[in-house]
């Protein structure tokens, strides 16, 4: 029964996304003459479409293997383009929004956060929110985000904890004071968890086709968004006539002005704090989990950034302040290859506008036509064994070799935050929470890993357990 249903939605799909890919080429635009990448065997219409709904890495990773760096997956009908290396992602990361569109893809995000915010807003627009988002996250900014972070850094003298929940709850909350203010933090109950919750869970796989299609998943994202809204009015209206300005993100926002020298309205600011709050309670905290999972799971590593605190302790005493975080070299790298392999996106879509051409490191050149979707996929670039040796191994160590340190700074290897355009505003301040929390926790907590986890495999759904018992590091 269940697989009947299956067949005929895939075959709905198929129909509307044949008709739509055929209105956007024209079907008389042939594409015969162009030298295309290969096509991925798999069986017609739903076979794609069931393998990388079960395990999309491995079907990227295992397709790079067989094709190399640029192949063609079909998804009902509808030709998806990989682009996996820095040789070929150039293009992917430099292209303006009419060569290469994310607002066509990203439709599905307009009911979450609503119009004129993000992906809803015309495209000058929201550039002008991004520039507001990086003015909140600036050096400036981040200095006083410490000591924010420390404060609701704390966990019970012992237990056992599921670092991705765990991290989860404490991201959240962290996020939420240093960026929303101190007001979103103090009303972030477990109401607006749970509304968070309803907004991601309005994201399926057919909200990409049909962002409005009545289902109960799409109207709970909605009564979600209205509802954090109301929330988050009030109190930008309670900010609005404070007489003490905050030093946090929501402030930044509330002076900011568009070039026209129009103010931010209330539903753009609640549509941004929402859309922070979801990126802090997933790809942040998910982040946060990996790193401790790999450190407690490799003790080398572990001793050395017990080591480098120890000495920090030493010469700062129990201080945690933004310049002794920019000391902590080694626990960075930490971050920073936990975050190559650990929990990177599995991919960063766009949609083809304008054909283009990109050329392999075999010398191999194709046109990838208009109408295609293209992606990357941080998860399996980022484990390319021609940019990092041995690329399936933890080693944060391997950026401070001369050799591999050149060739993961070249631009479009080192891709967990993305690059060029739409670089990841967010990057600084992430290493910034890591490092506190995790700096924290160590120097306050004897930890134990009781998890075991398969070694460098992705896996969103496994639980990282870990024992913990207060103890003071001691220099
Ligand atoms: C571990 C944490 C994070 C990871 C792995 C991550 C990853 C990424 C990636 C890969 C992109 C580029 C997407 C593309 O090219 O299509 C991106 C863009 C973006 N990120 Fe992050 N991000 C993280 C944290 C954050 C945080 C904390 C914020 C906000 C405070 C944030 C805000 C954004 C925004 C607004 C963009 C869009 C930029 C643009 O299109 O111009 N991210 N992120």
């Amino acid at each position: 029964m269940v697989y009947i249903l299956v067949l005929a939605v895939s075959l709905i799909l198929a129909t509307f996304l044949f008709l739509k890919n055929s209105l956007n080429r024209g079907l008389y635009n042939s594409t015969k003459k162009l030298k295309l990448p290969p096509v991925v065997k798999a069986w017609p219409l739903v076979g794609a479409l069931y393998m990388l709904g079960k395990d999309p890495v491995n079907l990227i990773k295992n397709n790079y293997q067989k094709y190399g760096s640029v192949f063609t997956i079909k998804v009902l009908g509808q030709s998806v383009t990989l682009l996996i290396g820095p040789e070929v992602s150039r293009h992917f990361y430099t292209a303006s929004e009419s060569e290469l569109s994310l607002e066509e893809l990203y439709k599905f995000a307009i009911p979450m956060f609503g119009r004129n915010v993000a992906f809803g807003a015309p495209t000058e627009i929201r550039l002008q929110q991004t520039q507001f988002l990086l003015k909140g996250l600036r050096p400036q900014m981040l200095r006083f985000y410490v000591g924010q972070i420390v404060t609701e850094v704390e966990w019970q003298d012992s237990g056992t904890i599921d670092l991705v929940h765990g991290l989860e709850h404490l991201i959240t909350l962290t996020t939420a004071r240093c960026l929303l203010g101190r007001e979103v933090r103090e009303n972030l109950t477990e109401e607006v968890s749970t509304l968070i919750r309803d907004l991601a869970g309005g994201v399926l796989p057919i909200s990409v086709l049909f962002p409005y299609l009545p289902i109960p998943a799409h109207n709970r994202r909605d009564r979600a968004r209205d509802k954090l809204l109301l929330i988050f009015s009030k109190i930008i209206s309670l900010r609005k006539t404070s007489p003490q300005p905050e030093e946090d993100l929501l402030q930044t926002l509330l002076e900011s002005r568009y070039n026209n020298g129009e103010s931010i309205t209330n539903e753009q600011v609640s549509g941004m704090l929402s859309a922070i709050l979801f990126v802090g309670k997933h790809t942040l905290s998910n982040t946060a989990a990996w790193t401790g999972a790999y450190l407690l799971q490799h003790k080398t590593y572990f001793s050395k950034v017990l080591e480098e605190q120890k000495a920090l302790l030493g010469r700062h005493g129990l201080k945690m302040e933004f310049d002794i975080l920019r000391e902590m070299d080694v626990l960075s790298r930490c971050i920073k290859e936990a975050a190559r392999i650990g929990y990177p996106p599995i991919i960063t879509p766009r949609y083809c506008r304008q054909n283009f051409t990109v050329t392999t490191k075999e010398g191999k050149e194709y046109t990838i036509p208009k109408g295609h979707i293209v992606l990357t996929s941080p998860a399996v670039a980022n484990r390319a064994d021609h940019v990092f040796k041995d690329p399936d191994r933890y080693d944060p160590d391997r950026y401070l070799s001369a050799e591999e340190k050149k060739m993961a700074s070249q631009p479009f290897s080192y891709i967990t935050f993305g690059g060029g355009r739409h670089t990841c505003p967010g990057e600084a301040f992430t290493f910034i929470m890591l490092k506190t929390i995790w700096s924290y926790l160590i120097r306050n907590f004897e930890l134990e890993l009781v998890s075991t986890f398969h070694k460098g495999e992705w896996n969103g759904k496994e639980k990282i357990l870990v024992h913990y018992k207060r103890r003071q590091l001691s220099v």
